[in-house]
């Protein structure tokens, strides 16, 4: 059994002040070829439904210390994270060690890039990989595992053709001569180039359909949770245009929500569906306070009554989209003079309630926002919390496969931020103490239920210093400033998803899902507690999957 580590976590908020308004309520295995070339359909029909046996070896012990360097160097080469996988798809029950909680009855359905090349041509960037879904299917005890590629046309493309088809986050299919420059510009405005590579999350929509996101409205792609097949497009029904979207809309029973960016008018559209519909309704609208461009937005906050809209000085970069070879920061272009900014649009209204100048901020992932109000019940401060990269943008080129895969035991991972100060402005501080849980903080998951709510506990991957990517798992108490951290070293978990134990009271009673890809090029499915964050369960897969991003829950019906 892996020791649950206590070392700790850091969590920066931002805090907001705002006029209260009345108008709203207070409210290749490195070598493998493309995918489909090299595995026999033999060998594919050998591995659909094994059942993999004989796996009851010691799990490798989980530790604080760091591991001694050439330790790092003799496993070189072996982390699977950074490979692409090594078949299109996979099926079949796995042999699980210790108990999987029987009233864990669902499907965890995890998205990713993972496959990262095109016969012999390799991709840079971790982001630009075809999406690789994963399922764990947990029923009385026992577990399934099965993987797929998503059937994008990006991907159909790419294997039809033998290359790149489509703009990737930094791959650009090179044009064939001048004039089908020209036709690829037009693409490009047009967004026929843009990519549909649905490769980032996977949400459950409240009436039923599983959808697959990116940053492209595009590659919004309906699979079926329990074979994995694409089931085709989602199609946005409205006249709302754009190219772009948040990758992570707010989902919930009731509710989807999402940011579009306007690149001409600099701002951002918010946006909200109801289930069973394709149709996204405007809330409202953000115009940008700085910049020629508006900031990207990965993720963004909801509290209950509002929308939090950030504006971070990373903004989309026109020129940088033009651009036939990537720039340092891809698509982007950090505008520090042009300041960041933290936008409160009312749910109910539309309107925007506070708008606040904020520390320079560089961030992927909001983990969650929350009213604070006073005596009278009047809301006083918004606080939305994110893993933020000490503004500092070489995060982008860290996740760079070449600087993943090349880990020299150099620690190159950026510190999170230091706590600061007000004023009259939004500030950014340190939730907690970040040696707490190493001073890297991304990848969050918290207890659906607490969303938009005031809340305690947050999941996490963190770092054991040195490394090149978030290598441990967190539980980051928020009242307590502690941090319980989980470690296999050598390896890379995956973000740990929170679920909740039907009928439960307490916030941390659930399980924490995580899949390790190991450093001897093995993986595993790994099953926490919520609350110990002590390890349940865990089933070794038939072979190490690559790193993956985003997932959810579809509990069963
Ligand atoms: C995997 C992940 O988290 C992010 C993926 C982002 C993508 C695919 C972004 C793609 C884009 C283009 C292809 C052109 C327009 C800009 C941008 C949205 C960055
Ligand atoms: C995995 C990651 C950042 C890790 C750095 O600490 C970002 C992923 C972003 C997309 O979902
Ligand atoms: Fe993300």
């Amino acid at each position: 059994m892996a020791a649950s580590l206590v070392f700790s976590a850091i969590k920066p908020q931002y805090y907001f002040s705002r006029k209260t308004d009345r108008s709203c309520p207070v409210l290749k295995h490195e070598q493998s070829s493309f995918i489909g070339e090299t595995t026999s359909s033999r060998e594919r029909c050998k591995n659909r439904g094994l059942i993999v046996t004989n796996i009851a070896t010691k799990p490798p012990a989980s530790s604080v210390v760091s591991p001694p360097k050439q330790e790092v160097d003799q496993n070189k080469g072996k982390l699977v994270a950074w490979k692409s996988v090594k078949q299109e798809r996979w099926e079949g029950a796995l042999d699980v060690q210790g108990q999987i909680p029987l009233w864990l009855n669902g499907t965890y359905l995890r998205n990713g890039p993972g496959l990262w090349n095109i016969g012999d041509y390799n991709f840079r960037h971790l982001f630009d990989g075809y999406a690789t879904l994963v399922r764990l299917h947990f029923e009385n005890g026992r577990l399934v595992m099965g993987h797929r590629q998503i059937e994008s046309e990006a991907y159909k493309a790419a294997k039809k053709n033998n290359k790149l088809c489509y703009r990737e986050f930094s791959e650009i299919p090179k044009p064939d001569n001048f004039l089908s420059y020209i036709g690829d510009l037009a693409n490009l405005f047009s967004g026929a180039s843009l990519t549909d590579n649905a490769n980032t999350g996977v949400v459950k929509l409240a009436d039923g359909r599983v959808v697959c996101l990116t940053e492209t409205q595009k590659g919004s792609i309906i699979i079926n949770p329990n074979t994995l097949d694409t089931l085709g497009k989602f199609e946005y029904s409205d006249n709302l245009g754009g190219l772009i979207h948040s990758a992570h809309p707010i989902v919930t029973d009731t509710e989807f929500l999402t940011l579009l960016p306007d690149l001409i008018n600099p701002g951002y559209t918010v946006v909200r569906m109801e289930p069973g519909t394709n149709e996204r309704k405007v809330i409202g609208r953000v115009n940008c306070r700085g910049g020629p461009s508006p900031g990207w937005v990965h993720s963004f906050p909801v509290t209950e009554h509002y929308v939090v809209v950030p504006e971070m000085p990373l903004r989309y970069c026109a020129q940088n989209l033009l651009k036939a070879e990537p720039t340092p920061l891809f698509k982007f272009q950090w505008y520090p003079e042009s300041k960041g900014y933290m936008h409160i649009m009312c749910k109910a209204s539309g309107k925007i309630v506070a708008s606040v100048e904020v520390p320079l901020f560089v961030t992927f992932h909001f983990i969650n926002a929350y009213e604070e109000k006073d005596e009278d019940g009047r809301v006083t401060a918004i606080i939305a919390d994110c893993c933020e990269h000490n503004a500092d943008t070489t995060i982008l080129q860290n996740l760079c496969l070449q600087n993943l895969r090349s880990f020299s035991g150099q620690d190159v991972l950026p510190d999170a931020r230091i706590p600061m100060d007000g004023s009259a402005y939004g500030s950014l501080e340190a939730a907690l103490e970040p040696n707490e849980h190493g001073k890297g903080l991304d990848m969050c998951s918290i207890n659906p239920y607490f969303l938009g709510k005031k809340y305690r506990y947050a999941y996490a991957c963190g770092a054991q210093r040195p490394c090149n990517f978030p290598n441990t798992l967190t539980k980051i108490d928020l009242m307590e400033k502690k941090a319980k951290n989980w470690q296999d070293a050598g390896s890379i978990p995956s973000e740990p998803f929170f679920v909740p134990r039907p009928g439960a009271t307490e916030e941390d009673d659930g399980v924490v899902i995580s899949m390790i890809s190991d450093k001897m090029g093995e993986g595993y499915a790994l099953l926490l507690d919520g609350s110990t964050f002590e390890e349940i369960a865990r089933a070794k897969f038939p072979y190490g999957l690559p790193y993956g991003l985003h997932g959810c829950w579809v509990p069963n019906t």
